[in-house]
Parts: structure tokens; C-alpha cells; sequence
């Protein structure tokens, strides 16, 4: 019934009647049979790219995926409650990002309203992806303003992201599945997706101009620094090499294009005053005048230098010793280093301490090797000792120089304590060198660890940090993919946001198991988000083949039911099925 009305009034819109619609909407339609020779009368489900073309999709926007992921988390956060879901499609219109209510994935899938589906208007018909890839303009497309009969039940308010040479990049878009009938309650929807587009783009523009100037603009100061309108970025001279489309329609009332145009000519401002608007002046006193007589708030960013290492890391770096591959630029891991690389060749006892995986035994090794040839190492896991097996596991009696590497010495069992103590007063040449995960100085406190071992092997104290707290996390994620694949993959800017945004309480345990997983996963040379695994305190425990058979079918074989109940994601059951050489009933 609808459907045959939803036919005739796009006939009457085609045949040039009004009809109360949108200009944006009759102009769509009107494009989906003149130009796509599309038909109204279908009721085409919705298009979603292969698996290997969403890839090619997700690798050419990856810059723009990676600018656009905290917009999307942050909108998503404000509309969630709301049942929205949140797309991020490409210039083509394929949707490359995407946030939605996992208890609904069957049906968002179904209405296109997922990552692959393909909306451009020559596919999809009018929808708001489509329409606003055609116009560069926002719309919200509601219900039956859609031309497929397949998608009138939708509500869909889209935006545009220019990148910062002014063309589109991508589209913003915020859909409900089911919506309240007048289209103006879609307004607020509106404005949410416009500023967020506008913050999309600001991010770009800041990504990409790290090496230049950026003169961002607000018409009020209190936003200025933290919500700024508009931004150019400005080479050397002065001249626009960037702007975002707020720049755009802020000063391009001659029509003509900002890219290359003098500073001067917009403002009253050379790039010489651009000091004067930097942040340490009061806000109110960064005023920049246009050209044609009105007035704005200014904040110019200064370029960043190029990233320099300080006097610790260059010095470390210069010796290219072993402690040097331990970290990046993390000044708190750089004072750690140059305080151990000091401390190696002394004798002076040693506990390394931090959570499990933050790297002691590996520091451990390095602090030996970079002590000096003239020792031996010895190495010991505290747990399995016994009164019996120590002295031969500290090796033979007598004089000898050597590092004795006690690994997890708080697990040091009570009747091993003092006998290890009184071993290490009979032999000198012993240099202990002890990790801890707890906090042994408390243990000691408290009585379960013998005070005279811990005043033995606590000369020096070196805290590792945990891998959440290091700047350098991006250098190790390198550092192991490139052990791992010779620099064969890479990571993607989102599946990189997403390790680095990770709390990783197994720490470099933990990094290492996921990138061998991340890596057998990728197909190609990028490793992208569906390859990483979700964090691992998040994945049950591996299901019986068996039993993963018994929950799919007590779910109908449907998969995003089964996952809520195993309480793993989608794509892990899938992967089981497959792993399992289970195929749904026919
Ligand atoms: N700087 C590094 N670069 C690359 N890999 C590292 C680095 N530091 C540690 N690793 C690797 O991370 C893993 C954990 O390191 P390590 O065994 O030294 O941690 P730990 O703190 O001693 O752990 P635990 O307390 O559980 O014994 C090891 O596989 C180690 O090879």
C-alpha cells in the first residue's frame, strides 16, 4: 500500500509536480531514474562491498578513518541512547567505519546500516550518504524521502568531510532503523553531525600539518581554543596550503579558491604576526580583522620540530649497546636505561620490578650482557627451587663471577629464603639480579619474605612501567610486527589507535601473543581492525567444538545470538565455525 503511493508520488515528482518534499530529495529522485535509470518499484536489499574490496575501501581512506575515529566514538556516545548508529563511508559511499548497538547487528546489516554497504546514489538510490556525495551538502534523508522501497522504515542525517585541499573525503552519517514520523525530529540530529563533521576535519587538517603553521578561527573566544570554526595551514611565506570547509566559506566570498592565496589578502595579518596569537596570551587580546571590516579570535600553532632525542636517549642510542633496543622515545624508560647501563658493570645487586610482561627478564638479560664479558649468567625460576636443588642450581661452589638471574624471586618459597641468603654471603662472586611483580618491600613488612635476603638483593631498584604508561608503545608495536613479518605488514592508522588506546594488563606478554595472532590473520599487507583480537581478559575461554555446535543450534544458527551468549564478537564465532568445519543447516 505505501509502496504503490511511495511509486506514485515519485512518478508525479518526475512529471515536474510539487509534492511537499525537499528540494534535495525531489532532485535525488529525479537523478535515480533520469541518470541511474533506477526503478522505484524495486525493492533492492542493500549492497555491501566484498570483503577484499572493503579492504581496498578501508586502505584508501585509512588517513581519514584514523582523523575520524575519536569523532565517531565521541557521536556515537551522545546517540547511542538514542538507538543511532553512526557511518563513516568513503567518497564513493561505501561505509569504511561504523558504530552500532552489537545487539542489533542482524538488522543493521540487513538495512545497509554496516561496514561494506555501499550507498551511492547510483547503487542505493536516494539515501543521505548518496545524496550528500552528490550535492557536498548536509541532509537528512527521512522514511520515504529514501527511493528504494526497501529502505522508507530509515532515518538518515548526513554531513559532509572535505579534506584540507577542499574535496570531499567522506561522509558523516547518523541512521535510526525507526524513527518518530515528523522529519524535524531529525534537527538535533542535524546539528550533531554537522559540528562533528567540522571536528573530523579539523583533526585531519592537524594530522597532516604538523610541520607548518595553523591559524585556527572561532567568532567567540571562549571556543577558540577548544572548538575552534575554521582553520588554514600556512607555508613559510604565508600562503594557504590547507583549510577546512568552515575556511572555505568563511572567506571565499569572491568564489575563488583559498588554496595559495596570501594571508594578507584575507586578513590583516602577515605571517610574521602569527606569534602574537599564539596560546600564551589571553584569548580576548588574539583578535584578527578581515579584510572586509569584521572581526574574528585567531590562535596560531606554531610548527613542531621535528622530534629530538634528549641528552639521555642520544647518549644511549650513541653506544648502541643492548639496554639501547629496549625502548623508544619514553623519557621515563630513557632515565631508567642510562640508570641501568650505569649500573651494569658495578656489583651492586639489582631488583627490577613491574607488572608481568613489562619486560624484566628481557632488561635482566641486558643489564648482564651489558655489564661485560667476564661473567657468567645464571639463571633461576625462584618457584621451582627447593632447599634441595639451590646450591646446585646456583652452580659450583668456589670462586666464580657470575649474574645470578632470580626470576620472580616474591615466589621464592619460605624455606629456600634463608638458605639462599647465607649462600650468597659464602659466595662473593655472585651478583643477583632478582625481578619482582608485588610489592616486596611490603611482603618483607608483613613477614613473608626473610628480611636479610631482602636487604641482600635490593642495592638498586629499577621500576619498569606497565605498557599503558609508555610513550613509546607505537615504536614497540613497530619493533615486534617488524621481528615478526620483516617489515612485510604494517598496521593500519585505526588498528594502531586501537592497540594504543588498549590497557594491555598482560603487557608485552600480551602485545606479542595478539600481533602473532593479528598477523596469521591478515590476508594482505595492512593489518586492519577485523584482524586484531579483542583484548585478551575480554575472550573466554576457548569453546569445545562440540559445545559451540550445541550453543549455535539452541541460537537457529544465528550467529550474533550465539556470540552474545559465548559473550565473544561475531566475527570469533565465525572464525571458530570455520576452524570447526561448521556450515548452518541448508
Ligand atoms: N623491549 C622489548 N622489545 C621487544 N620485546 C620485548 C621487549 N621487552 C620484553 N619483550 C618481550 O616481551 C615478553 C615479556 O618480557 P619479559 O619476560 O622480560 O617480561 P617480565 O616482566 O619478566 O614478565 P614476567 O613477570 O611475567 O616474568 C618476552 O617475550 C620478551 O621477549
Amino acid at each position: 500500500m505505501i509502496a504503490r503511493h511511495h511509486v506514485e508520488e515519485i512518478e508525479r515528482v518526475l512529471e515536474g509536480g510539487a509534492t511537499g518534499r525537499d528540494s534535495q530529495v525531489a532532485d535525488s529522485w529525479k537523478r535515480c531514474v533520469e541518470v541511474h535509470g533506477l526503478d522505484p518499484a524495486r525493492a533492492d536489499p542493500a549492497h555491501i562491498v566484498t570483503e577484499t574490496e572493503l579492504r581496498e575501501h578501508r586502505m584508501q581512506a585509512e588517513r581519514m578513518i584514523a582523523s575520524a575515529r575519536s569523532g565517531l566514538q565521541s557521536l556515537f556516545r551522545q546517540v547511542a541512547r538514542q538507538n543511532y548508529t553512526v557511518l563513516l563511508t568513503d567518497a564513493k559511499g561505501v561505509c569504511v567505519d561504523f558504530f552500532g548497538d552489537p545487539d542489533f547487528e542482524d538488522d543493521l546489516r540487513g538495512a545497509g546500516l554496516f561496514m561494506g554497504a555501499n550507498w551511492s546514489e547510483d547503487l542505493a538510490g536516494t539515501s543521505a550518504a548518496g545524496a550528500c556525495i552528490v550535492t557536498g551538502e548536509p541532509v537528512t534523508i527521512h522514511q520515504d524521502d529514501h527511493f528504494g522501497n526497501a529502505h522508507t522504515a530509515l532515518s538518515c542525517t548526513a554531513a559532509p568531510v572535505y579534506d584540507s585541499l577542499g574535496q570531499l573525503a567522506a561522509v558523516l552519517d547518523i541512521s535510526l532503523l525507526q524513527s518518530p514520523s515528523p522529519k524535524s525530529s531529525q534537527n538535533l540530529a542535524m546539528s550533531l553531525v554537522t559540528s562533528s563533521a567540522r571536528r573530523v576535519e579539523m583533526a585531519n587538517l592537524m594530522a597532516q600539518s604538523r610541520r607548518e603553521w595553523v591559524l585556527r578561527f572561532s567568532a567567540s573566544p571562549e571556543f577558540l581554543d577548544v572548538d575552534p570554526e575554521a582553520a588554514v595551514t600556512l607555508d613559510g611565506a604565508g600562503r594557504i596550503i590547507g583549510f577546512t570547509r568552515g575556511a572555505e566559506k568563511m572567506f571565499r566570498g569572491d568564489g575563488g579558491s583559498l588554496l595559495g592565496q596570501r594571508l594578507e589578502t584575507l586578513l590583516d595579518l602577515s605571517v610574521d604576526d602569527l606569534p602574537d596569537l599564539m596560546r600564551d596570551r589571553p584569548t580576548e587580546d588574539r583578535v584578527v580583522n578581515l579584510r572586509d571590516g569584521g572581526a574574528l579570535f585567531g590562535h596560531a600553532i606554531a610548527p613542531q620540530a621535528p622530534r629530538t632525542a634528549g641528552a639521555l636517549t642520544r647518549r644511549l642510542r650513541q653506544s648502541g649497546g643492548p639496554l639501547d633496543a629496549l625502548a623508544g622515545a619514553d623519557p621515563g624508560m630513557q632515565r631508567l636505561l642510562a640508570k641501568a647501563e650505569r649500573l651494569a658493570p658495578t656489583e651492586v645487586p639489582l631488583l627490577l620490578c613491574g607488572e608481568t610482561g613489562s619486560g624484566k627478564m628481557r632488561l635482566a638479560r641486558a643489564v648482564h650482557v651489558a655489564g661485560g664479558a667476564r661473567r657468567s649468567l645464571i639463571a633461576v625460576d625462584c618457584a621451582a627451587l627447593t632447599p634441595e636443588s639451590l646450591p646446585d642450581a646456583l652452580g659450583p661452589a668456589g670462586p666464580c663471577r657470575a649474574t645470578l638471574l632470580l626470576r620472580r624471586v616474591e615466589e621464592l618459597p619460605p624455606a629456600v629464603q634463608p638458605l639462599l641468603t647465607s649462600l650468597l654471603d659464602e659466595r662473593p662472586g655472585l651478583r643477583p639480579v632478582a625481578t619482582c611483580c608485588t610489592d616486596l618491600a611490603l611482603a618483607m613488612q608483613q613477614g613473608r619474605f626473610h628480611t636479610p635476603l631482602f636487604y641482600r638483593l635490593t642495592g638498586a631498584t629499577l621500576a619498569l612501567p606497565p605498557l599503558r604508561k609508555r610513550q613509546d608503545l607505537g615504536w614497540l608495536l613497530d619493533r615486534l610486527l617488524r621481528r615478526r613479518t620483516q617489515g612485510e605488514k604494517r598496521l593500519s592508522p585505526t588498528a594502531r589507535a586501537d592497540l594504543t588506546g588498549r590497557v594491555w594488563p598482560g603487557n608485552l606478554h600480551e602485545l606479542g601473543r595478539l600481533l602473532d595472532v593479528a598477523v596469521a590473520l591478515c590476508d594482505g599487507e595492512v593489518i586492519d581492525l577485523p584482524d586484531l583480537p579483542p583484548p585478551a581478559e575480554q575472550a573466554v575461554a576457548p569453546v569445545a567444538e562440540e559445545s559451540l555446535e550445541s550453543v549455535l543450534e539452541a541460537c537457529g544458527w544465528n550467529m550474533s545470538r550465539a556470540a552474545r551468549r559465548l559473550g565473544v564478537n561475531r566475527s570469533t564465532v565465525l572464525r571458530r565455525m570455520r576452524r570447526a568445519g561448521l556450515t548452518p543447516p541448508a
